[in-house]
């Protein structure tokens, strides 16, 4: 069985963005060989421990999943059901920060190739995200430390600088992609509170 400690590269005496680069290539490679029935049954399991988190909380900012990534429409049902306000990322010309509000039910669009899909209604400004309770990030992995790896745009490290502080940061990962090992970080890398995978939620910095 693959998980991704063991088959963490040799990063020694590699640049900080090598590193990481390999390690990305490592669980896109993963991520495109499985099952479609296991990446539906991680969404499910996914949605089911999410409700634990929601006590308390009015607005979440998530995200729509892009085809390998855990999928996140059962997750975004559960939010709907509890009548949280969620919050999408929206993407504008080279990457730039934007979220827009979501309610379960409304289209969402893939604005260009390999782009996550959106909803289309207003933005609401980058900082937007200040209204969240509960942040769910995407990552490719996530250490003991809550160094989470991301797909390298740096989208979320500039985007959570607006997050009011405190508000709780969960990424979503397979659970092969729970590491225990260290992955390569730098000091602008914003460590995660939490980590949501189909086993369950994991708090590693409180
Ligand atoms: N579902 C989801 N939404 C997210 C992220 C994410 O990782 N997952 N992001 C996390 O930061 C931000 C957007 N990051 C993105 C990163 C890459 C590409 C992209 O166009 N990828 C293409 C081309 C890559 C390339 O050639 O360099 C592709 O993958 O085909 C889009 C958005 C915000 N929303
Ligand atoms: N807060 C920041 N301010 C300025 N530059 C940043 C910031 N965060 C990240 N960057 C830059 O963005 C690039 C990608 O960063 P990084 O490798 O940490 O992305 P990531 O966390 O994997 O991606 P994402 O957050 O989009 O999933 C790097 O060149 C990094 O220097």
């Amino acid at each position: 069985m693959w998980t991704l400690s063991p088959s963490l590269p040799d990063a020694a005496g590699l640049e900080l963005e090598d590193a990481k680069q390999l390690v990305r290539e490592e669980v896109r490679r993963h991520r495109r060989d499985r099952p479609e029935r296991e990446r539906r049954e991680a969404a499910d399991a996914i949605a089911v421990h999410a409700h634990a988190l929601l006590d308390g909380v009015t607005t979440v900012a998530a995200y729509a999943a892009r085809p390998a990534e855990p999928d996140t429409g059962p997750l975004l049902e559960v939010l709907g059901e509890a009548g949280v306000e969620i919050l999408l990322p929206v993407l504008g010309p080279g990457l730039t920060r934007d979220w827009a509000a979501y309610r379960v039910g409304d289209p969402l669009a893939e604005r260009a190739p390999g782009r996550p899909p959106e909803p289309d209604g207003p933005g609401l400004g980058e900082a937007a995200v200040a209204r969240a309770d509960l942040i769910f990030a995407p990552a490719l992995g996530v250490d003991d430390r809550g160094v989470r790896l991301g797909q390298g745009g740096g989208w979320y490290d500039r985007v959570l600088t607006h997050a009011r502080p405190g508000t709780p940061v969960i990424a979503v990962v397979f659970d092969d992609e729970r590491c225990s090992d260290p992955l390569p970080s730098a000091p602008h890398d914003r460590p995660v509170d939490g980590v949501l995978t189909p086993s369950g939620v994991e708090w590693l910095r409180r």
